[in-house]
């Protein structure tokens, strides 16, 4: 069973999955997930799932974004849940984000940005009756894509409860203005291979790999971590160096590329803005997104 073995100093993640697939190239149809929506006693509930970065090659910069090419994978076992819950509320509400102020939690964006697109006032009433439960298990700033997955999945059940006749591909072009990585969780894949600023999302056929994960007690913050990519390594990317990689399976990446540094490019970025974390690297673990969080294969 999946769980957390740990204290104060950091734990790991003993994630139980499905096998590691054996196809070495992306052949049959997309695998894509029914949305886990369930109705219970307490309210209508969806799984937020985080994400690793099977790898992560950053191919350019523009409009003061970086272009990617990343192979974003979901995970089974860890996941935040989002609650509708009956209540009469005076304002829109949202609980269990203790210390993240609501103007900027990512969760009332997707909501401002729901209402301002369709302009149905039955969002608006919806949220006099319900508020937002959030249960966090995901953590912060640990390149697991909590925050996103939060909003993604938020935005996914309002479409559902509330019969909102907004395409996916509307929702994930929506997600995108809140942040990068929500595409990925709007679309719900298993695997992906993402490009673009992240908005770009082609499902690849693979089951989830069995990962353990490991985040320090460092908080990694994207914004800085980006920064420091673009005035230290910007400069030193070469498109030639990963040609193929979205073809292969996660299990063949990590195994035959096997270096956390080659994998992910913005591991040296987040080495260079926390030196700290380079206490915390260990042999045949790889890195996800702008860190802090290092998974390994069981
Ligand atoms: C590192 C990843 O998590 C990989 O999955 C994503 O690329 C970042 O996704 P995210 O956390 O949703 O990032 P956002 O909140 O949209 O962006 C935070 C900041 O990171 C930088 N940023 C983000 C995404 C991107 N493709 N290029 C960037 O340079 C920008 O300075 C941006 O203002
Ligand atoms: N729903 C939310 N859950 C967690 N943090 C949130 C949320 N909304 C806003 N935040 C703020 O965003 C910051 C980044 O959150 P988090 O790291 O979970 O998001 P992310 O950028 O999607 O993930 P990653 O760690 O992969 O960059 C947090 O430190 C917090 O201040």
């Amino acid at each position: 069973m999946g769980g957390f073995e740990g204290g104060d100093e950091g734990g790991y993640w003993d994630i139980d999955t499905l096998p590691a697939s054996t196809n070495h190239v992306n052949t049959s149809k997309p695998d894509r997930r029914q949305s886990t929506i369930e109705k219970t006693d307490a309210g209508y509930s969806i799984k937020a799932h985080a994400k690793v970065n099977i790898f992560l090659k950053i191919t350019g910069h523009e409009n003061g974004y970086h272009t990617l090419l990343s192979r974003f994978m979901y995970v089974e076992d860890l996941y935040d849940t989002i609650t509708f819950v009956p209540c009469e509320c005076d304002t829109f509400t949202i609980e269990g984000c203790e210390g993240v102020p609501l103007e900027t939690n990512t969760i009332y964006k997707a909501y401002k940005a729901l209402n301002d697109h369709t302009g149905d006032l039955e969002i608006l009433d919806f949220f006099y009756k319900h508020k937002v439960v959030v249960t966090k298990r995901i953590p912060s700033q640990a390149g697991l894509g909590g925050g996103s997955s939060d909003a993604a999945a938020f935005m996914r059940l309002v479409k559902e409860v509330c019969n909102l006749l907004i395409s996916t591909e509307e929702l994930a072009k929506l997600g995108s203005t809140i942040g990068a990585d929500l595409p990925f969780f709007i679309y719900n894949y298993t695997s992906a291979n993402v490009s673009g600023f992240g908005e770009i999302v082609e499902p690849f056929d693979e089951d989830p790999l069995s990962l353990e994960l490991y985040t320090p007690q460092i908080g990694c913050d994207t914004t800085l971590v980006y920064k420091t990519f673009k005035e230290h390594l910007l400069n030193g990317i070469s498109l030639a160096s990963f040609i193929g990689w979205d073809q292969l399976d996660s299990k063949t990446l990590l195994e035959r590329i096997a270096d956390p540094i080659m994998l992910n490019d913005l591991y040296k970025a987040a080495l260079i803005a926390y030196p700290e974390l380079k206490n915390e690297a260990k042999e045949g673990w790889f890195f996800s997104g702008s860190g802090s969080t290092f998974f390994r294969l069981r």
